[in-house]
């Protein structure tokens, strides 16, 4: 069992054709609004959104509150679809794609993930091999897991630092414990593309940078494609290959985080004032936050 699992994707029909040759994705002209707010005038929440993501990438989406950085993702990962444009993974359109397909190649680790059975740490992470289970013989007792799918389930509870907590309810966890447990499923799932939605939010420092040294391996290692939102500019710009930057549902920029992150465009975007200097250790952009009150040297 490997993180990447090719034969899935061959099993899955048809995506294995493109893997090589294209972007994970390809996002095209693409305009969204959610439900009936069509016929009442609303806004779009997403405005002629075009991007590419590269295979093996991090690209790391951020932007104010509401700039739709998480509709964004939920079009990626095909729990919504765009009233106009294209989206392709991996050179197919995703909306010719069944749900069942994209599962095999895409895992989502949503904002908050809020846990109405107490299934265990264990049987949670392991519920990211249904995609890939086989059609005959699976029951929903977990009749369906073989060796491999349990083995993937503890390497990555391993990974992400929750072996300990195998048999304990996830109804029961602290926030950063169920967050690490929904990477965890995720990671399970073999995706070849990661949608994470502020998957550090609710992580002490240790693990913050854990999962972020762990994303940054997967992709270099296996070639892993992983998406992220965040609104933690240092976790983007240290981490991330390149940055998207959205204001008001519109792509502001996108590009390398050294071009992306600089005190004109946050001041733009934001509309605040920030610092800018260089990490002492990657040289990339770092942004400080000034303190009220006292003298401002940009
Ligand atoms: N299910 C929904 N139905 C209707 N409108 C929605 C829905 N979800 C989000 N919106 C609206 O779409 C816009 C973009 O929201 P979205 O959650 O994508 O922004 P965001 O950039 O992720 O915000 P935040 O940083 O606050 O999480 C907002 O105006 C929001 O109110």
């Amino acid at each position: 069992m490997t993180w990447i699992d090719h034969t899935a994707l061959t099993e899955a029909g048809g995506l294995e054709a493109g893997l090589v040759a294209h972007p994970a994705y390809t996002v095209g002209g693409v305009h969204f609004r959610y439900g009936q707010s069509r016929s009442q005038g609303e806004p779009w929440v997403l405005r002629d959104v075009t991007l590419e993501v590269a295979q093996g990438e991090i690209l790391g989406i951020v932007g104010p509150n509401g700039s739709g950085k998480t509709s964004l993702l939920k079009l990626l990962a095909k729990l919504a679809v765009p009233q106009e444009g294209e989206i392709a993974l991996f050179g197919r359109p995703l909306r010719g794609l069944s749900h069942e397909v994209v599962a095999q190649t895409v895992a989502v680790v949503p904002q908050d993930s809020p846990q109405m059975f107490p299934f265990t740490v264990a049987e949670t992470v392991l519920m990211g091999r249904f995609p890939h289970r086989r059609r005959s013989g699976w029951s929903l007792g977990f009749g369906w897991e073989d060796g491999d799918d349990c083995q993937a389930a503890s390497q990555a509870m391993v990974t992400m630092d929750i072996a300990h907590l195998a048999g304990r309810a996830v109804t029961d966890l602290s926030g950063g414990e169920r967050q690490r447990t929904m990477i965890a499923r995720a990671l399970t799932q073999a995706p070849r593309v990661l949608l994470l939605d502020e998957p550090t939010a609710f992580l002490d420092l240790q693990h913050q940078l854990g999962i972020c040294a762990t994303l940054r391996r997967l992709c270099d290692e296996r070639g892993l494609t992983v998406v992220i939102v965040s609104h933690d500019l240092n976790l983007a710009s240290q981490y991330c290959d390149r940055v998207a930057m959205l204001r008001a549902g519109q792509v502001r920029t996108v590009g390398a985080p050294a071009e992306v992150m600089s005190v004109e465009v946050l001041r733009e975007v934001y509309g605040c004032e920030v610092l800018i200097d260089a990490h002492p250790q990657s040289g990339l952009p770092r942004i400080t936050l000034p303190r009220q009150g006292m003298p401002f040297r940009g």
